[in-house]
């Protein structure tokens, strides 16, 4: 147990190092680093590079939940269902078959979908695989004396059925837990504030307390600002490394000015420091998405500044299946109708777990309708299929290049130009895409594919697949330079500098009423403030400061 930069994940390196080096491990047995998403595995791959040498590190396998329990699940999910072959059901895909299925269903409708139709929910992956264990004593011993240790990222933020999971695999293999319980900003997924205790309660855990210590900001205040949130110490108080900064309406400026500015005068300060990182943290997607079309503005006289957005993998991911289907091709009526269809999923889908207003289901109900009927009604509904129709007989009529990078922007051109707004918004979200980069393998891909038939048919399922290597491959991220990201994606990560940007309109303090929104929003804020290694810059509204501060 420790607080921010305390060192958990950096002597739990250290110990798997000294296990590795103790030479106890036997052929084909490895110690398990399990965390929870993919950009903190290749965080933890490249500090244990930095700890372990090559030839140790092929002992120590890094892994997200998710990836452990598929490796598993591939092989083994028909024990728990009789089904031949599982088939993972895709979050973008999950979220827009269940986007008007009742909350509180959900999870019945997940279970059902694997029992009888064998499409496996993300969010299973944990419960059946505890399941899997517990009811085969033989598995169960397999894979503990593959991972005779494992070692427990965020252990905090545990939700019940990955600590269901934690404890079969305790039964024979040693743990090793990392945990800050101030660090728990994910109640919302299942975290639990008794997790911690119960953990040392049913495994009789040693306890290590690292209170004080903090090698990620030695020397600064930023941790003691970070301690002093909790408590409210730090109110009226200077700090020399945490600047709070009340902003107002400019005049003729946009709203995001001020918090423009100050990024651009933390470039400054970090001028002359190599490979600098700096993260501007926002309490809410939508002001996410909006500073980042403002910082890659020129306007108010600011520079355009390069950045990378923390974007959510569902609305690219959906609109890249609209896109998919153009590539592919075929008669105009065909791929109207395959539009039509990834259309339809991308306006079910891209909000991810968030409900879909009824407007909007109405729309993708319609258009469902008129794939059956041919029949639709209302102008801006006509409008959409006709689009569709002539989107797809351009397509037809287009001499596509064989360059996979260059068709594809010349398609989502298509779109971007259309009159429909949905297909506006297609367009939209595809900018957001990631795989398509020179030596990506989708982009590999789609060159085989032309150089085989002279067309892309097959795009869709290289699509596919490719944005379902997504969830598993460690995401390789570059931390230099600046990113955009929501203050909850900045759990686990450090960079040069932080600033937190309190919105005029989305607020980090949500509800100040709700005591339990409250003392959430506080414990992320401070999870936010001590990312950084050198200094932290909060701008908050003048007319109604975040009460935290
Ligand atoms: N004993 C140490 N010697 C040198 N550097 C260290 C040591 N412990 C940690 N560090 C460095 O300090 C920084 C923070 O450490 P680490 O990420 O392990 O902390 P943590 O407790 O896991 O933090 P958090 O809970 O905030 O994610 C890292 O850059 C790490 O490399």
């Amino acid at each position: 147990m420790g607080g921010p930069g305390a060192g958990k994940t950096h002597v739990a390196l250290v110990k798997a190092r000294d296990e590795i080096r103790t030479g106890t491990l036997k052929p084909g047995q490895k110690i398990l680093f399990l965390s929870f998403a993919r950009p903190t595995v290749a965080r933890i791959i490249e500090k244990a590079s930095e700890l372990i040498s090559r030839e140790d590190l092929q002992w120590l396998e890094v892994s997200t939940y998710h990836g452990f329990a598929w490796t598993i699940l591939r092989s083994h999910a028909y024990l728990l269902n009789g089904r031949r072959d599982v088939q993972l059901l895709p979050p973008p895909e999950a979220a827009a078959h269940l986007t008007d299925i009742e909350r509180d269903h959900h999870d019945a409708e997940k279970q059902r979908l694997f029992e009888q139709e064998g499409r496996l929910h993300f969010d299973l992956f944990a419960r059946l695989v505890s399941e899997l264990l517990r009811r085969s004593g033989r598995l169960a011993a397999i894979f503990s004396d593959s991972y005779p240790i494992v070692i427990l990222d965020e252990f905090q933020d545990t939700n019940s059925d990955e600590w269901a999971l934690i404890q079969q695999l305790g039964q024979r293999s040693r743990l090793i837990a990392l945990a800050d319980p101030d660090q728990r900003i994910y109640e919302f997924r299942g975290a639990d504030p008794r997790r911690v205790g119960e953990f040392l309660e049913v495994f009789q855990a040693k306890h290590f307390d690292f209170a004080g210590e903090n090698y990620r900001s030695s020397g600064t205040d930023i941790t003691t600002y970070g301690n002093d949130l909790l408590t409210g110490a730090n109110k009226g108080k200077t700090y020399q490394q945490v600047k709070v900064t009340r902003y107002g309406f400019m005049n003729g400026k946009s709203l995001h000015f001020s918090a423009k500015a100050a990024l651009c005068s933390a470039l400054n300060r970090l001028q002359t420091v190599p490979d600098k990182s700096i993260a501007v943290l926002v309490p809410s997607k939508r002001l996410m998405l909006e500073f980042s079309d403002y910082l890659s503005s020129a306007a108010d006289g600011l520079p355009e500044l390069h950045h990378d957005v923390a974007m959510d993998a569902e609305p690219p991911a959906l609109a890249a299946g609209v896109i998919a289907t153009l590539l592919e091709g075929g008669t105009a009526g065909d791929v109207a109708s395959r539009v039509l269809g990834a259309l339809h999923s991308h306006i079910r889908g891209r909000r991810g777990g968030r409900p879909t207003p009824q407007p909007e289901l109405d729309l993708a109900g319609a258009l469902s309708g008129f794939m059956t009927t041919g029949k639709v009604r209302g102008a801006k509904r006509q409008l959409i299929v006709s689009e569709v129709q002539r989107i797809s007989t351009e397509r037809q009529q287009l001499q596509l290049t064989g360059d996979p990078a260059e068709d594809w922007l010349h398609l989502r051109g298509l779109l971007a130009s259309s009159s429909a707004d949905v297909l506006k918004q297609v367009a939209t979200d595809a900018r957001y895409l990631r795989l398509l980069h020179r030596g990506s393998m989708l982009r590999t891909n789609l060159g085989s594919l032309w150089r085989a038939q002279g067309g892309y048919q097959g795009a869709e399922e290289a699509v596919r697949s490719a944005l379902m290597q997504e969830h598993f491959a460690a995401a390789q991220k570059d931390w230099r330079g600046i990113h955009v990201m929501t203050i909850h994606k900045s759990k686990g990560k450090e960079f040069d500098e932080v600033l937190i940007y309190d919105g005029m309109f989305q607020r980090i303090a949500r509800a100040p009423d709700n005591q339990r929104a409250y003392a959430q929003d506080l414990l992320a804020l401070r999870v936010g403030v001590t990312r950084a290694i050198r200094r932290t810059s909060i701008l908050t509204p003048k007319r109604d400061p975040c009460p935290f501060l």
